[in-house]
């Protein structure tokens, strides 16, 4: 189970997330959804850790910040990073070492096979293309057998055969009692996934939806709903930006 109660988190001046509440129980898929600068990931680093907020995070009923709940929680950021000198294999040992988890020669060869990895494991970090680190990152989660997961964006980058696989496998967390958290702007990419989403614009969470409840509705169509004043705003806007930016593109074109 994963709990955020009463999170805030400030850059400077700017409140990026303003007392955000949610709760993902156990081997269920949530998802943050919401348009760039919501909010997203930065409620996602505040879950990992890796920024400093007000409120409380309960991961397995254990505060975020302690060690157990380190433990049993992974995350795939957005954008992943590779220590240059260590090959794809050796990124997972580095892992598994690190936390102290077992991963069979079968396991890892079940893993390289799904993402494709396979003819990539001496690859050097500081050889692999933005997809490839994605994909490594990914495995790097899984190998620690998570009970909770956090997925900020985790399609971007990746190709077909993967973003199938990915959902795959996020599928059989589920069914192994995993409880997952993926944050995304890419509506059509989770219609098949969730089972709770929390709508986030502007730092808010705008509207929750448990699927149970709204099972004959499009998530698209409630998406709308709630950011629908936003968005008929923002369509305006950017009706009168393209107005703009016509007027200003044949001006160029006429100083030429
Ligand atoms: N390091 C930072 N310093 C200052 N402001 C930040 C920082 N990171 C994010 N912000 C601001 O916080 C707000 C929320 O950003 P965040 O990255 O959490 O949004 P997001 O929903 O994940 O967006 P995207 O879909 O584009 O990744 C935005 O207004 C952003 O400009």
């Amino acid at each position: 189970m994963l709990e955020v109660m009463n999170l805030t988190k400030k850059y400077g001046k700017t409140i990026a997330v303003d007392n955000v509440g949610f709760a993902v129980p156990d081997g269920r898929i949530g998802i943050l959804l919401g348009p760039n600068g919501a909010g997203k990931s930065t409620v996602i680093k505040s879950i990992a850790g890796l920024l400093k907020y007000k409120g409380t995070i309960r991961i397995q009923g254990l505060n975020s910040r302690t060690m157990e709940a380190k433990r049993c929680f992974a995350y795939v950021p957005e954008m992943p990073y590779m220590y240059d000198a260590l090959t794809v294999r050796e990124h997972i040992e580095f892992i598994t070492r690190a936390y102290g988890v077992e991963c069979t020669e079968e396991e890892l060869k079940m893993l390289f096979d799904r993402f494709e990895l396979t003819d990539k494991q001496e690859k050097l970090g500081s050889e692999l293309s933005k997809g490839m680190m994605q994909k490594v990152s990914i495995c790097c989660a899984l190998v620690i057998k998570p009970k909770v997961i956090l997925l900020d964006e985790p399609m971007v980058g990746l190709d077909p055969a993967a973003i199938r696989e990915l959902k795959t496998v996020i599928l059989d967390l589920r069914e192994k009692g995993c409880t997952i958290l993926i944050s995304t702007h890419m509506l059509e990419m989770v219609r098949d996934l969730w089972d709770a989403t929390f709508v986030m614009d502007g730092g808010h969470i705008l509207g929750t939806y448990v699927k149970e409840n709204v099972a004959n509705e499009d998530l698209e169509e409630l998406f709308f709903s709630v950011t629908g004043q936003k968005a008929s705003e923002e369509r305006a806007a950017v009706q009168r930006g393209e107005e703009s930016d016509t007027v200003s593109a044949e001006v160029e074109g006429d100083g030429r």
